[in-house]
């Protein structure tokens, strides 16, 4: 319908339109073309005022480090979407459409008209809409220039349909994203590191989408302009983990039924991608960086008064129009060079979109609106609003580079110093001494230090692998976070991206971040392909079909390959050897992957690389793989946990798509609850619930696989080829040597402390005995008195205490042998001492009594023998 009303009315100043442009360069000159006509409100039409736009062209090397400032002007845009079936029963008419490239006009008084930068039919697709008014804010944006791109329009008009798609019309935003790697995978001389956040400004209030705990958060301002506090932003490696972590904030995102637009969007929500990049290759050290925000901005619909709202919509609506309205006002006052105050801080959303209004990057206004006549009205508003926006001058220009602000910096900044700890690390291995040259006569000691040296190699050994495996996990973990172009910058036909770049089409596990139909689901909408019905549109779902065709199982997750490492990283490997085959993994997080199943790829064709083809994205990525597996990296010694790093990477990922799609199904499953007879429904849960087991079943398999991962590390260490584990296995050598002598002398020491053992043990004995003499002799000592009698001195007595003085047991142990000897000799003296005093004391009761038995001459000859004893005692 619309389509052919545009035939009906031709250009009528002759713009053809064969003059549709595929670049942004062509885009912004087209509407240099004079445009004298006059618009309703009496200002000669905004159509010129663009012409000063420049083409763009990324020449990363001959990117300027000061500032190159160019004026030039908002991109301003208006697409028209068709009539809704809705509109269509209600035999609504058209108010306003597309007269050629540049001019829209209104279907009752054909005088009323605007010219802008281009404007696009019903029938143009979103990729068409891309390329001309978004293609260029992206190019500028990896080049370091601040770009904004923004869907304006009443409700129901096309922004979401515009800015985010669906799975047969990827929106703005996905390609936006998909196109950021597409640069980055052709730019091999510069590293990057991308970022994304993502909020929504919901009556108000800023939430973050990406952290369901970040909310009401507060907009800031600093020399670089205004951001928001505490948003949380997430290191992005693939087209398809930005447009997961998308798909995951849309859930929390504030969306409610009007009477217009079923699903409409209730808050403005604000996707930005921060690009930092910076030289790559050698030399490229202490090279400025450059950063930059790209802004894409889904706003939510102005509303009618006409629309019956109540409570809490009604809330919403007069919140949306009033930041509007604010929006109106800011781009009115900057668009009058006599404003002296422009009241940015009348509403978050002017607040958060100072900086690219007022002119600090390149801002690209896409504004929706519906032909139909019982929206003229606010479709006129729109059009005004564009018109104003297009007299908003900017000066681009690159960014500055601030070091302690660029991530990417700190990283590499982090990741060569952690490469000069571990390279410390390695050199600090030095031999333990040689424990050879110990002298063995002292087997206590030697077995005591060898003992220690064991102990404390051990432990620093322990302690220096750990710190190594800590150093190259964080290296790796950094290392992956920088991406780098798969192409060798050295053999890359294109050394800076020139030219057309070649598009890359979705793999599906992009469109499955995608809604299958977003908002097709307007009121009433019968027929929900009344809107693909359009040979283009039919032709984007033919190219996306395509696109899944080729990319099946081929996905582009792995897209890129993460920043390749340096040689002391591991050297790269040479991708023109053709003779060492690799093993490789999968790492395919495509619903219908290959479960990640090893296969042996020959590592040929590095040009294929640079191809478009999901094969050259899968070649890409089994390069990623080679260095992780790498046989021929240095890197051994972690590829198993790279190797489950990964694989959990993906089981992570495939987990967030399940989670997703479980989603999806709850909500379509309720819609099929509602409206049972539509069929193309029931398709839908059919397929989502074959994509969810499929997942489930690659989630079984990673499982399996990290499992078998765990099992195989832990049966094969992988340190046996560094120099570091040779000067290990030497000192182990070493020190079974020694313990082996040490074994020997050990058991010979324990003989002679067997026998050691056994004399001391005498000795306690003979002490024992000792002591028990000398009470017995104390016990005696004490008929001292008595002993008087018998002619024996207290000083005799003493003398003979001191002959049988206490033998030190310490003295025994020290010198057993001589304690040994002297013990029996002190036996002896006291052996002989107590046998004398026994007879004393005999002799003493013989006297006293007189032994019954003995005659006379018996009884003197023992009193003179008993004198003549006493005599020798006593001498
Ligand atoms: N160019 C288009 N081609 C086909 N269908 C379109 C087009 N633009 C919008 N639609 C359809 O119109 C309906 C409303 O679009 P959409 O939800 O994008 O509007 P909106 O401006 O974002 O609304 P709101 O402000 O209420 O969120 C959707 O069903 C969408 O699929």
């Amino acid at each position: 319908m619309m389509a052919s009303k545009q035939r009906l009315k031709p250009n009528k100043l002759g713009l053809s339109s064969s003059n549709a442009v595929n670049s942004p360069s062509s885009s912004t000159t087209s509407s240099s073309k004079p445009y004298v006509e006059t618009s309703i409100d009496g200002q000669s039409s905004p159509a010129s005022s663009s012409s000063r736009s420049k083409p763009l062209h990324f020449h990363p090397d001959s990117l300027p480090l000061e500032a190159d400032r160019s004026k030039e002007n908002v991109t301003v845009t208006v697409r028209f979407r068709p009539l809704s079936p809705r509109e269509i029963r209600q035999g609504e008419e058209i108010a306003w459409y597309a007269d050629g490239e540049t001019i829209v006009r209104n279907e009752h008084n054909p005088s009323i008209a605007y010219a802008y930068d281009r404007v696009f039919g019903p029938t143009t697709t979103t990729r068409h809409v891309y390329d001309v008014a978004a293609q260029h804010i992206v190019n500028g944006a990896m080049e370091g220039v601040n770009g904004t791109i923004f869907a304006y329009g009443v409700t129901s008009s096309g922004k979401t349909h515009t800015m985010h798609g669906d799975q047969r019309s990827p929106g703005i935003i996905p390609l936006a994203v998909k196109d950021a790697f597409g640069i980055i995978q052709e730019t091999p001389n510069r590293e990057f590191l991308l970022r994304v956040s993502y909020l929504e400004i919901y009556n108000e209030v800023v939430n973050d989408l990406l952290n369901p705990a970040g909310q009401n958060l507060r907009i800031r301002e600093d020399a670089q302009g205004t951001f928001v506090e505490g948003v949380k932003e997430e290191v992005v490696l693939s087209p398809a983990h930005a447009l997961s972590l998308i798909a995951a904030g849309e859930e929390h995102r504030h969306v409610g039924s009007t009477n217009f637009n079923i699903q409409s969007s209730r808050s403005h929500t604000v996707f930005t991608l921060t690009i930092e990049s910076s030289p790559f290759g050698e030399n490229s050290e202490g090279e400025a960086v450059t950063l930059s925000q790209l802004n894409l901005i889904d706003l939510a619909g102005s509303e009618s008064s006409k629309v019956e709202t109540t409570g809490a919509r009604r809330k919403e609506g007069s919140y949306i129009n009033k930041s509007l309205l604010t929006l109106g006002t800011v781009i009115s006052k900057l668009t009058d060079g006599r404003a002296t105050h422009i009241p940015y801080r009348d509403s978050k959303l002017t607040r958060l979109l100072q900086s690219s209004l007022s002119g600090h990057g390149r801002v690209s206004l896409i504004c929706t609106v519906t032909p139909s006549s019982s929206n003229s009205e606010e479709t006129h508003n729109t059009l005004k609003f564009a018109h104003r926006a297009k007299h908003i001058e900017i000066q681009a220009a690159q960014n500055k580079i601030i070091d302690e602000k660029s991530l990417i910096k700190k990283y590499q900044n982090e990741i060569r110093r952690l490469k000069e700890e571990l390279d410390q690390l390695k050199r600090g291995i030095v031999p333990v001494p040689q424990i050879k040259d110990v002298p063995d006569n002292d087997l206590v000691i030697l077995k005591q230090k060898l003992e220690d040296g064991q102990v404390k190699l051990q432990s620093r050994l322990e302690q220096e692998e750990e710190a190594k495996a800590a150093l190259l996990g964080r290296i790796q973990r950094l290392t992956k976070l920088i991406l780098v172009s798969t192409k060798d910058s050295q053999s890359s036909r294109f050394p800076h991206r020139a030219g057309p770049r070649r598009r890359h089409s979705f793999g599906e596990e992009e469109l499955a971040y995608l809604p299958y139909k977003r908002r097709d689901l307007m009121l009433d909408d019968e027929s929900s392909e009344v809107y693909i019905s359009t040979e283009s549109n039919v032709e984007t779902a033919d190219d996306v079909h395509k696109g899944e065709k080729k990319s099946k199982k081929h996905g582009l997750l792995n897209w890129l390959k993460p920043r390749k490492r340096d040689s002391s990283m591991g050297a790269l490997v040479s991708t023109n050897d053709k003779s060492s085959a690799a093993k490789s993994i999968s790492t395919s997080s495509t619903p219908q992957g290959e479960n990640c199943n090893f296969q042996t790829e020959s590592r040929h064709s590095q040009s294929l690389v640079t191809e478009s083809s999901p094969s050259a994205d899968r070649l890409s990525e089994t390069r990623e793989d080679r260095d992780i597996l790498g046989h021929e990296t240095p890197l051994n010694t972690s590829k198993s946990a790279d190797q489950v790093e990964l694989l959990t990477e993906q089981h992570k990922i495939l987990s967030g798509e399940v989670a997703l799609q479980t989603s999806a199904l709850r909500r379509i499953s309720e819609e099929a609850a509602r409206n049972p007879q539509k069929e193309l429904l029931q398709v839908e849960i059919r397929n989502l619930n074959e994509e969810i087991k499929g997942k489930n079943e690659q989630i079984a398999s990673l499982e399996k696989q990290i499992a078998d991962f765990a099992m195989a590390s832990q049966r094969k260490p992988d340190f046996e080829a560094s120099p570091y584990v040779q000067s290990v296995d030497d000192l182990m050598a070493q020190l079974n040597e020694k313990s082996f002598e040490l074994e020997v002398k050990a058991a010979d020491n324990r003989i002679i402390q067997e026998q050691l053992d056994q004399k001391i043990q005498e000795c306690a004995d003979l002490q024992g005995t000792v002591a028990s003499l000398k009470q017995q002799l104390s016990d005696a000592l004490e008929f001292g008195s008595s002993l008087n009698t018998v002619g024996i001195t207290s000083q005799q007595v003493t003398e003979r205490k001191s002959l049988l003085a206490p033998i030190s047991l310490d003295k025994v142990n020290a010198k057993s042998s001589d304690v040994n000897d002297a013990l029996l000799s002190q036996e002896k003296v006291y052996y002989l001492g107590l046998l004398s005093f026994f007879l004393l004391i005999r002799l003493y009761l013989i006297r006293q009594k007189g032994p019954p038995s003995l005659p006379k001459l018996s009884k003197n000859l023992w009193q003179k023998n008993f004198d003549n004893n006493n005599v020798v005692m006593t001498q």
